[in-house]
């Protein structure tokens, strides 16, 4: 009787979630789509990119470097037969990109994955810095969706469309060095969420990726200025390869996952940070209900250990001094 009830309750649990989810589990095909990448050029974009033309979709590249662009589609039409567009333009600049997204046509799975970063407290960092931060990050991904959005709602074929967005942990949980990045990455979820919210009539679904440290050009540079606690704190999640995310990206976006963390240790930060964001399928929902409580003790834990790092640091800092 009492093991009867015991199942009883998860089997509800599963059940209720089954019919209440929303959105609604949907699929995103990939083959014979057209897949339009910002910062496709190198990094993840590429490793996106390559996924994408691997699964036999029409990839289309936009970045500043005409030539990292060309080096590009030369290495995804040595490996695969597909169509490689690519577009030179500054995400900064709207006419820039609405010229180069109106010339490359309907779009069926965009990915805004363009993306920089400094790393540096905020005290010493400059507010310059912190601006072309905000400015590529955050306003030039507007400036991508907002001239795509109307193409994507007129495109052909009415399928499920996508936009994916490319967050980071650190737009999970602020950490250490990554104030203003951070700022750009949480508020990336803020848009994919309300977004959400107006584009469901138009079967438009939004995806947010959460990698942690990946190896990548853009990365390189990163890591060599990075202030020592921020190497800890960072290196708390391992670090990935730009094509394992690339992989995770896609399968992602096709399984209309809201969130898409990059590890079995991401999946347990997006439960643990899961606040009222859209969560599709009812096995993922009911996990959450279950592991909150669990989880954010979790979190505190790496929070007590993260505040005993610093203070360690600032105290060996103040001794050198
Ligand atoms: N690498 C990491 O550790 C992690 C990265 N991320 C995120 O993943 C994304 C990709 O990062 P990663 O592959 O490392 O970056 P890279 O620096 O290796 O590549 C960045 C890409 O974005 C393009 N880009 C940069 N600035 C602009 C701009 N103003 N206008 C148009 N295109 C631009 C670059 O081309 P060009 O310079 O020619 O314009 C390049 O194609 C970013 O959003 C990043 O924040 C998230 C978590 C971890
Ligand atoms: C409850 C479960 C907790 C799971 C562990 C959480 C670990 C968080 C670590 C945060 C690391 C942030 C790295 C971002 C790197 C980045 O975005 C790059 N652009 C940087 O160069």
């Amino acid at each position: 009787m009492v093991l009867f009830g015991l199942l009883l309750l998860p089997v509800l649990l599963l059940l209720l979630l089954y019919f209440i989810v929303r959105p609604r589990p949907i699929n995103i095909p990939i083959k014979n789509r057209h897949v339009f990448i910002t910062g496709g050029s190198m990094g993840i974009g590429l490793a996106i990119a390559k996924q994408a033309a691997s699964e036999g979709a029409r990839i289309s590249l936009l970045a500043r470097s005409v030539d990292q662009l060309q080096k590009a589609k030369e290495s995804i039409c040595q490996a695969y037969e597909v169509e490689v567009s690519i577009f030179s333009a500054d995400v900064r600049d709207y006419d820039a990109v609405e010229r180069a997204i109106n010339e490359a046509g309907s779009i069926d799975v965009l990915v805004v994955n363009h993306g920089v970063y400094y790393v540096e407290e905020f005290e010493t960092q400059g507010l310059d810095v912190m601006k072309t931060m905000i400015d590529v990050n955050l306003m030039g991904s507007f400036n991508v969706i907002k001239a795509a959005l109307p193409l994507m709602k007129d495109r052909k074929d009415k399928g499920p469309a996508s936009i994916a967005l490319m967050s980071s942990m650190a737009g999970q949980v602020g950490t250490y060095g990554f104030a203003a990045y951070s700022a750009t990455k949480f508020g990336l979820r803020g848009l994919a969420e309300a977004l959400q919210q107006e584009v469901l009539e138009n079967n438009i679904h939004l995806s947010l990726i959460f990698p942690p440290v990946t190896e990548t050009p853009g990365f390189e540079p990163a890591r060599k200025t990075m202030p020592e606690i921020t190497k800890i704190i960072s290196s708390t999640s391992a670090g990935m390869k730009a094509e394992e995310v690339g992989k995770i990206t896609i399968q992602g976006i096709k399984s209309g996952s809201f969130s898409i963390p990059c590890k079995l240790d991401g999946r347990a930060l997006v439960i643990a940070t899961a606040g009222l964001s859209p969560q599709r399928c009812f096995i993922m929902a009911s996990l959450e209900v279950v592991f909150a409580g669990l989880f954010r003790f979790v979190a505190l834990l790496l929070q007590w250990n993260w505040y005993g790092i610093i203070e360690k640091k600032k105290i060996t800092e103040k001794k050198k001094q």
